[in-house]
């Protein structure tokens, strides 16, 4: 097998008493799409930034493209960062910045490149994401909600990454929205042999671009697999996120018998 592009093996992290994760396990293997999801609250956001070396861990070993983190040089820490983008919840562009020198902020930071050779790579980036030219000299206050998740993921293919994280990336968009940027993220997977690391509470997400599901609960990985994996579980937040008010809403075509059981499980919580 090859090996995983993030691997993490008993994590945990604590803010004072309060320990949001504990002893923690995840792989994820080259090209996988990976959706996270698990109650609010429960430390995705904390697990993500742990992997990006953002948040202290008090135990466990954290390894990213066969790296451990912990035995870096901070050079070849600098060498490794290059290799991901993020796209953080809610975008976090800077406000101040037009979009074309939001794509070219990391560009700026870890590439020497003359300032023509970032702006044809910011163009060519902004119609990765299907941006139209003229939303470069746009402020992110100028933008819809929407053209907002393009550009901060646009930011986030600046160094042409091979891993992909992203953090609720569908959240506030209409349905429509949403399902286009599903798509997007798909195909840039698929060209581009992106491995993604995608938080989400999106259904139709993990539904229709994720290979495999990790589930978070009480500070560990609960399950780990593809949707049919947790469709059939019978851990209780699974049963309930899975077929639950909310996810009967989904149709499949091949869900016949997926649905016939949430049906008849009328008293999961939503
Ligand atoms: N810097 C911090 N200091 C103290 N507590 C923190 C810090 N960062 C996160 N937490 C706590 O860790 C817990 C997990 O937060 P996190 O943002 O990872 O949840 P989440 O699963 O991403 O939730 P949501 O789905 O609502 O975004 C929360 O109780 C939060 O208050």
């Amino acid at each position: 097998m090859n090996e995983p592009v993030i691997s993490v093996r008993g994590l945990d992290v604590a803010f004072g008493a309060r320990k949001v994760l504990r002893g923690l396990d995840l792989d994820v293997a080259p090209g996988e799409v990976l959706g996270f999801v698990g109650g609010s609250g429960q430390g995705k956001s904390v697990l993500t930034r742990a992997i990006l070396g953002l948040n202290p861990k008090q135990a466990g070993k954290i390894r990213l493209f066969g790296e451990d983190i912990d035995r870096l040089t901070p050079r070849r820490h600098r060498a490794l960062e290059r290799r991901w983008g993020v796209m953080f919840q809610g975008g976090a562009l800077f406000s101040s910045l037009t979009v074309r020198q939001n794509i070219q902020a990391p560009m700026r930071e870890y590439l020497k490149l003359s300032q023509g050779l970032m702006d044809e790579l910011a163009s060519l980036k902004l119609k990765l994401v299907g941006l139209p030219p003229d939303a470069a000299e746009k402020y992110p206050s100028q933008l819809s909600g929407g053209m907002i998740k393009r550009a901060a993921l646009a930011r986030a293919l600046a160094l042409d990454p091979e891993l992909l994280f992203l953090d609720e990336p569908t959240s506030g968009l209409d349905p429509i929205g949403a399902a286009e940027f599903d798509d997007l993220i798909a195909t840039l997977q698929k060209t581009l042999g992106l491995t993604v690391f995608m938080v989400t509470h999106d259904l139709d997400s993990l539904y229709s671009i994720c290979d495999t599901i990790a589930a978070l609960a009480d500070g560990k990985v609960i399950a780990h697999g593809p949707l049919d994996l947790m469709l059939a579980s019978d851990h209780p937040w699974l049963r309930a996120y899975f077929h639950g008010k909310r996810a009967r809403a989904i149709r499949r075509p091949d869900a016949v018998g997926i649905e016939a059981s949430a049906a008849s499980d009328a008293s999961a919580p939503a």
